[in-house]
């Protein structure tokens, strides 16, 4: 990681957190701008008006020309007392604030990718969890290390000049002093941040570890296989090494906290000393005196506070910086200038010379694949695991763009429409869909949220899907919550709280979900049947074969008997269409559909004779 930041990207962080903690606070920013300045001020004032009330009482002043600087110096002290108090509220209140509109302002950010190859970066996802962690506090944070660095120096500023007037030479020994504890932190806040990302890809293991020792999904291989131990035996090495890195960088802070202390006391105990030799030459008055232990304390403390706030800010901002990439990156997919509209498809979908790989340093998953899905018929992709059907099917969805070739809409290339209304015109069930942790009637209307209160269309979509009567048989029905996640202890045993699913209901209520994005132009069912039990599968087959009638679909199946009566089968290996027919002609042409055919075939006649 860089954790040397240029002069220029330094004020864009700040006026980017200034301005972000402004949107947040509008009235809170500036009182708490004006606080912190105050805070600055006030220990100088505070030294000023007693060398003036012990300089006026050393020389016998009279009591009303004394009261000025008394009453001065009782309310600097009330001030000292109350500007803390004041500005911490203020400051808790602001990072409030800064939250809500950070996280608000990352996950806009986030929902932005409209493609999938940034967010399964590795490095991008170091990044994010970086963000996540700093989004909440890193602004806040950073704006406030800035006024707390501007508060120091203001108070540094005064002392050190107050100590100019009474005495240069000292001015200039706490000036050489304070020199290497400034450069001493800043390398200290570069090192720690560096440990901090270094350390990001084992925590990413560490919770990766953690996670699968309590998820419900892996409980099962984990309990017969007997791999609990390993597990949690490679996340404490994790979270180890990631200790041992930051105890490391812990060590060295506290080595060098240790020297500078003693410099910083070193430097005060001989200024002490000097002035009061000074006195009792007549060269300082008592005030002056007093003025100048004062100063020398406050401009080491000032000094150390400005050391601590700026390594701080120099934490807090290349941390920031780490927000601010996520929050000003450029689009992941190419966007049109002038998009395209999509009007409802009336040709077809071709895949011309499609050449794709998920990355340059990856071996091409798709190898110049030309396919046609005409409007209105159904295309089906077989073929062995890895041959990139579902990688196909992805680009189709735009989560990626061809390397070369292109994918054509009624003849328009993808990538000159926007993807929302490409989307909009497709429904999928994916392979891997989501189980989301909401009740049945939700579970289904998100495949289409401006329907998602419409109970009669999510009733439909689940009729249609072979879920309704499952889900009516749930405690609350449609209302029922499809988790046990959100229980109290006191409801533990009310399964009115929610339910678990089997893997075949829950791929119902996902192909549900599907069809209540009913009559789009085109449908995507990618294994849609993989955990239906016979009789559901055939249910859902000869639904999908109605649904289909008339709508353009493609359909991924191993299971070779849900793909025959397609319009169009096409069967993929290694990344290319090596045969395409239908289920007669590639049976006829016997190759390798048939050969597939035949050995799931003779699977069934092989259980049928036993
Ligand atoms: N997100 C990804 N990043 C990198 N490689 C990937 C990714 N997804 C898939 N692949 C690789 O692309 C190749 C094709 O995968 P794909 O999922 O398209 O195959 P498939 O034909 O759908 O297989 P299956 O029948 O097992 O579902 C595989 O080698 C796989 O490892």
């Amino acid at each position: 990681m860089n954790t040397t930041l240029g002069a220029r990207r330094v004020l864009t962080l700040l006026v980017g957190a200034v301005r972000l903690t402004r949107q947040a606070a509008p009235a809170g920013t500036p009182l708490y701008m004006v606080l912190c300045l105050l805070g600055g001020v006030v220990p100088i004032a505070t030294a000023w008006c007693t060398k003036m009330l012990l300089d006026g009482l050393a020389a016998g002043g009279a009591w009303v020309t004394l009261l000025p600087w008394a009453v001065a110096l009782a309310t600097a002290g009330l001030l000292a007392g109350l500007l803390p108090v004041g500005s911490q509220y203020l400051k808790q209140r602001l990072d409030r604030a800064v939250s809500v509109v950070a996280m608000d302002r990352l996950y806009q950010a986030v929902n932005r990718l409209t493609g999938m190859a940034r967010i399964e970066d590795p490095r991008f996802r170091d990044k994010l969890q970086l963000a996540q962690q700093t989004g909440r506090s890193g602004p806040g944070q950073l704006v406030d290390d800035g006024l707390g660095s501007l508060q120091a120096a203001v108070t540094l500023g005064g002392f050190f000049g107050t100590l100019l007037v009474i005495n240069l030479g000292m001015a200039l020994i706490v000036l050489v002093a304070a020199i290497p504890a400034l450069i001493a932190h800043l390398r200290l806040s570069r090192a720690r941040a560096q440990v901090m990302w270094s350390i990001t890809p084992a925590e990413r293991r560490e919770a990766f570890y953690a996670e699968l020792l309590s998820s419900l999904d892996a409980a099962k291989e984990l309990r017969l296989l007997g791999l609990g131990d390993l597990f949690r035996r490679r996340m404490l090495a994790e979270l180890t090494a990631a200790q041992n890195a930051v105890d490391g960088q812990d060590r060295k802070d506290a080595r060098t906290e240790g020297l500078l202390a003693g410099l910083t006391a070193v430097v005060a105990a001989g200024g002490l000393v000097w002035s009061v030799w000074l006195a009792t030459q007549g060269k300082l008055s008592i005030g002056d005196v007093a003025i100048f232990v004062a100063a020398v304390g406050g401009v080491q403390s000032a000094l150390q506070m400005l050391v601590i706030r700026l390594a701080s800010a120099h934490h807090s901002m290349l941390l920031f910086d780490h927000f601010d990439e996520i929050e000003s990156q450029p689009a992941d997919l190419a966007v049109a200038a002038v998009p395209q509209e999509i009007p409802p498809l009336r040709t077809g979908i071709e895949l011309r010379d499609v050449w794709f790989r998920y990355s340059e340093d990856q071996p091409w998953v798709l190898r110049g694949v030309n396919l046609t899905i005409p409007h209105g018929q159904s295309l089906a992709l077989v073929g062995l695991n890895g041959a990139g059907k579902s990688t196909m099917v992805k680009l189709l969805c735009r989560f990626y763009d061809p390397d070369r070739g292109a994918i054509l809409w009624d003849g328009v290339d993808l990538r000159e429409m926007a993807v929302q209304d490409l989307r909009a015109r497709i429904g999928a069930v994916f392979q891997d869909y989501m189980c989301y942790d909401l009740s049945a009637a939700e579970n289904v209307g998100l495949g289409d949220v401006s329907y998602m209160d419409d109970r009669d269309r999510v009733v439909a979509a689940a009729q249609r899907a072979g879920a309704h009567d499952m889900v009516t048989a749930l405690p609350k029905g449609y209302d029922t919550l499809l988790s046990r996640m959100f229980f109290d202890e006191a409801d533990r045993a009310d399964p009115e709280t929610g339910v678990l699913l089997s893997g075949g209901q829950w791929q119902r209520v996902a192909l549900a979900r599907a069809f209540l994005r009913d009559r789009r132009d085109l449908m995507i069912l990618d294994e849609p049947s993989s955990g239906l039990d016979a009789e559901a599968e055939y249910e859902v087959h000869s639904s999908l074969r109605r649904h289909r009638d008339g709508a353009t679909s493609v359909l991924i199946s191993h299971r070779l008997g849900t793909v025959r009566d397609a319009h169009v089968i096409a069967v993929i290996a290694d990344g290319q269409v090596v045969e395409r027919g239908t289920h007669d002609e590639l049976i006829a042409a016997s190759g390798e559909y048939a050969r597939l055919f035949r050995l799931q075939a003779s699977g069934y006649e092989e259980v049928v004779s036993w």
